[in-house]
C-alpha cells in the first residue's frame, strides 16, 4: 500500500481526533502530525491517553470524531488489516496475547507474516536468518530457542521490539519500552533505541513513556499530553521546557539536560 501522503513524507496525520469509551474520553481533539524519519517521545502522566494515541497511530482504534491518516491512508471506513501490518507495535497488550509456550524465534519470524502465532506456515531460510540477525542486534540472539513465557521482563522487551521490526515496518511504535526494567536493563535498552534513532534506515519512531529519563538520545520530537488532550508538541528544543512538563504532569518540575539525556524532579 503506497499512498500519496506516505510518499510526501507524512507518516501520521491526526486532526481533531476524539475517542470515546462510555463516559470516558481517552482522546480529546488531538492534532498530531509525524513526518518521515522523525523520532517522537510521547510523555504524560497515568491515564493521559498515551496508549490510546498509539492505538490510533497503529490503526487499531478508529477515532469517533476527527480524522486520522496512517501512512497516508484514512482510518475512516477502511479495512485497516493491511495498514496494521505496515506498523510495528510493541506493548504489554501485545505481550499478553503471546502464547507462553511459543519459542522466541518462531514469535519473531511469524511477525513477518503479521501473525502472533505460527499457525503452521512454512518459513524459509531467509526468514530464519533475518530473525536471528535481528535478535542478535537487540542482544537477544541467545534467547532464540527459549519459550517466551520463561523470559524476564527485560528479555521480553527486547524480543518484542525485534518482533515489531521483523515485518520491516514504515512506522515503529513502542508503548513504555523501558517500563519494569532495572537500571542496567533500562540503560542498555536506551542505548539500543538511541542507535536505532541514529540509523537512517530505521523506520519513523514513536515511543511512550512517563519519564523524561527514558527519552533515548537522538529523539527529535516530543508530544506531551494530559487528560486526553495535547499540552505541547513539536521539536525537542522548543517543547522540552520545565513549564510544559509542569503543566503536563500537574506539579512544579525542574527539567535538566545532561548531554543527550534529560532528567526532572519536583521543585
Ligand atoms: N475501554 C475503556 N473504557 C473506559 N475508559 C477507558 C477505556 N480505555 C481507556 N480509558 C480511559 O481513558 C484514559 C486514557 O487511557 P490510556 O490507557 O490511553 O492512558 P495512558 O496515558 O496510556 O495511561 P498509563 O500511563 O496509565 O498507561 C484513562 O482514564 C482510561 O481509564
Amino acid at each position: 500500500m503506497t499512498t500519496e501522503s506516505a510518499m510526501n513524507g507524512q507518516v501520521l496525520r491526526m486532526s481533531g481526533v476524539t475517542v470515546r469509551r462510555g463516559e470516558a474520553e481517552p482522546l480529546r481533539e488531538v492534532d498530531w502530525t509525524v513526518e518521515e524519519d522523525e523520532r517522537w517521545a510521547v510523555l504524560g502522566p497515568n491515564g493521559a491517553g498515551k496508549t490510546s494515541l498509539l492505538s490510533v497511530a497503529a490503526a487499531q482504534t478508529v477515532p469517533d470524531t476527527g480524522s486520522a491518516e496512517v501512512l497516508g491512508a484514512s482510518l475512516a471506513g477502511a479495512d485497516t488489516t493491511e495498514l496494521r501490518s505496515m506498523v510495528g507495535f510493541a506493548s504489554s497488550a501485545v505481550a499478553n496475547r503471546i502464547p507462553d509456550a511459543m519459542t522466541v524465534l518462531d514469535l519473531v519470524i511469524s511477525a513477518a507474516y503479521g501473525y502472533l502465532g505460527r499457525f503452521g506456515e512454512e518459513y524459509g531460510t531467509v526468514d530464519y536468518g533475518r530473525g536471528r540477525a535481528l535478535l542478535n542486534r537487540w542482544g537477544a540472539g541467545h534467547l532464540a530457542e527459549r519459550r517466551f513465557g520463561t523470559l524476564s521482563e527485560g528479555e521480553r522487551k527486547r524480543v518484542l521490539i525485534t518482533r515489531a521490526l521483523m515485518a520491516d515496518p514504515e512506522l515503529l511504535l513502542l508503548d513504555e519500552p523501558a517500563a519494569g526494567l532495572d537500571l542496567g536493563g533500562r540503560e542498555d535498552l536506551l542505548g539500543r533505541l538511541g542507535a536505532l534513532a541514529d540509523d537512517i534506515d530505521a523506520p519513523t519512531l514513536a515511543i511512550v513513556s512517563h519519564h523524561v529519563e527514558e527519552i533515548p538520545p537522538g529523539f527529535t520530537h516530543v508530544l506531551m499530553m494530559r487528560d486526553g488532550a495535547v499540552t505541547a508538541a513539536g521539536p525537542v528544543e522548543s517543547v522540552m521546557t520545565g513549564e510544559n512538563l509542569s503543566a503536563t504532569f500537574g506539579l512544579e518540575l525542574k527539567l535538566e539536560r545532561d548531554g543527550k539525556r534529560w532528567n526532572a524532579r519536583a521543585v
